[in-house]
């Protein structure tokens, strides 16, 4: 169970609790919402966007949603003015309404794209979801699917292994460009008002994410992993629902559930 009591205690924002001296740093898919078949059949939670807004609020404007999806997903899903990170920290918008950072980064070669297309018309079900700087190969659809698209990417990547690498998705592999991360992500926020001088708390589910925790923590704060500390993406959205009610006192504590793993 999280560590929250170490947080510093005194809140800044009436209501909520330990968490309003942090910077929180927050996943999207598997954390803030349910995983889903395909990446464009995901079911938002209709209070989740006011939810977050009234949160960064809290915050004092130290929230960030950091996430593998484009900034362009991340506004369409949640239109709210917070701090954004894209592209797994390679697109970042730090003032929700300026615009945002884009590091120059290689492209991938167009014939990549042509072999994952071919390896998806022989598995029905597999999909390619395209990124600026790369491309994700999903097999959820088509499980058989999933080691041949590792095999595929990795032989790519291997042409170019200074410029780009290899991320395991859950039931999906990404090419994506070398350098930037959630950890980079994390790091560039916390260098900069209001994230600074603030106690860094990342919450997720996945691999990538696990680069964010480990920055919050080497930067004193806390990594908090979604099953082990919530056990679902709902129980989170209550607990963050419960921090933001001003009369709440029990908002304080994420409870540990545990359920069993979906990948
Ligand atoms: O960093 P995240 O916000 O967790 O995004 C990671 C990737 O999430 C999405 O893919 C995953 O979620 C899909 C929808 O639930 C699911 O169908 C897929 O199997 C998962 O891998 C998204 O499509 C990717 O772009 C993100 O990088």
């Amino acid at each position: 169970m999280p560590d929250s009591l170490s947080l510093p205690p005194p809140p800044l924002v009436p209501g909520l609790g330990p968490i309003a001296r942090a910077a929180l740093f927050l996943d999207f898919d598997g954390t803030l919402v349910e995983i889903a078949e395909r990446p464009d059949a995901i079911r938002v939670a209709p209070a989740l966007p006011g939810l977050l807004k009234r949160l960064g609020e809290g915050l004092a404007g130290a929230l960030a949603v950091v996430s593998g999806r484009p900034l362009r997903d991340l506004d369409h899903y949640l239109p709210v003015p917070i701090a954004k990170a894209g592209d797994h920290g390679a697109s970042l918008r730090p003032d929700p309404l300026g615009p945002p950072e884009l590091p120059d980064l290689p492209h991938p070669p167009a014939a990549w794209r042509v072999q994952a297309n071919a390896l998806v018309a022989r598995h029905p079900g597999a999909l390619i979801e395209d990124k600026a700087h790369g491309f994700v190969l999903h097999y959820r659809q088509a499980p058989d699917a999933g080691p041949e698209a590792a095999a595929l990417l990795a032989r790519l990547v291997a042409e170019d292994p200074a410029g780009f690498g290899l991320l395991e998705a859950r039931m999906a592999w990404e090419i994506r460009p070398r350098g930037p991360s959630k950890a980079t992500a994390v790091r560039a926020l916390m260098a900069r008002p209001p994230f600074n001088g603030r106690v860094p708390v990342f919450i997720g589910d996945d691999v990538t994410d696990e680069e964010g925790m480990e920055a919050c923590r080497s930067l004193g704060g806390h990594g908090w992993q979604l099953e082990e500390a919530f056990g679902s993406p709902a129980v989170l959205r209550d607990w963050l629902a419960r921090a933001v009610a001003p009369d709440d006192p029990d908002a304080v504590l994420p409870p540990l559930v545990t359920e069993p793993h979906s990948p």
